[in-house]
């Protein structure tokens, strides 16, 4: 296992004084493997970005542990030299001071000061994610397209020893051509054992990139197992509703939960999440308040 998250839980303070909590993730557990993409979906406001954030160390969790590669995470730069995060809104990653060279400047410079053929690294590294180096390196970030910037960021993570990339939303705001490339992009760097977290607020097309899928609804997982088996045989209701094709204007969430019995508990299950088969778990569709758990 590279990265585990294990019973991780955030509760964030809300209210003017900070007196109310909200609890944004709520004992997570999962891995992601070398080689491997993760899906990781759930609705607006479900956690998602939260447990990005968490694995990247730029909050830090409540309770529970998230590992890397045995040991608790510790932001810093022996962390950040194997764990990257790409994000939804590529220009926020950016200082729109600096122009696209300046950034490679600043890894030679940390990570790599006596590298002599550092350019020549920087170099193939654009080439590898289909950028033209004279066209991109003299450019400000305003200057390249959203598609670009995201591939620059991910050459970027390619100079670094990277083995995770943690990316959230990134096909959301691109063009359909634009998104494909930077999903094949994805497949190829999965075949250099890259570990992705790929995180979306919908059935995008990445998840067809994911060897396994969580689903995640009010801060808890829902539904996990192999891509196949949960958009194959979605046994969740919310994941059948987030696999829907056609929009259900008038459902809503509560409707399609309004199942009478619980299997799960009825069978003599306890815990949050069932193992419905091998590979594929579920979590009862009435908790919190399901009568027979
Ligand atoms: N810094 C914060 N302080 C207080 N509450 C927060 C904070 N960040 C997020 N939240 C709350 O935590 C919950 C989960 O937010 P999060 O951004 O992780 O969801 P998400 O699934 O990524 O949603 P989206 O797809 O809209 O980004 C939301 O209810 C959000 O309002």
């Amino acid at each position: 296992m590279m990265l585990v998250l294990d019973d991780v839980t955030k509760v964030y303070k809300v209210g003017a004084f900070g007196g109310k909590t909200m609890t944004a993730v709520g004992g997570v557990s999962f891995d992601v493997r070398p080689g491997e993409v993760v899906s990781l979906i759930g609705e607006s406001g479900s956690g998602k970005s939260t447990i990005g954030r968490m694995i990247l160390g730029l909050t830090p969790v409540t309770s529970g542990t998230i590992s890397f590669d045995g040991t608790p995470v510790k932001p810093g730069k022996d962390y950040y030299r194997h764990v990257q995060g790409v994000f939804q809104d590529p220009f926020s990653s950016y200082n729109p001071v600096f122009k696209a060279d300046r950034v490679f400047g600043m890894i030679k410079e940390q990570y790599h000061p006596a590298d002599k053929a550092w350019d020549q690294r920087v170099e193939e590294a654009l080439t590898s994610v289909r950028l033209n180096p004279g066209q991109v390196l003299n450019k400000y970030p305003h200057q390249l397209s959203g598609g670009q910037l995201q591939r620059l960021l991910i050459a970027r993570a390619l100079l670094l020893d990277l083995k995770l990339l943690v990316a959230d939303e990134i096909t959301s705001m691109l063009d359909a051509s634009t998104r494909i490339d930077v999903l094949n992009l994805l497949a190829d760097l999965k075949t250099r054992g890259l570990g992705v977290l790929y995180i979306t607020h919908d059935l995008s097309l990445g998840n067809y990139l994911a060897e396994r899928t969580v689903v995640l609804r009010r801060g808890a997982i829902v539904e996990t197992g192999l891509t196949g088996k949960v958009f194959g045989d979605p046994l969740h209701p919310y994941t059948r509703q987030l696999l829907s094709a056609v929009p259900r204007l008038h459902a809503s969430w509560e409707d399609a939960a309004a199942v009478d019995t619980c299997l799960y508990h009825a069978s003599g299950a306890t815990g949050a999440l069932h193992e419905a088969e091998e590979g594929h778990l579920v979590a009862c569709a009435r908790l919190p308040s399901c009568p027979a758990a």
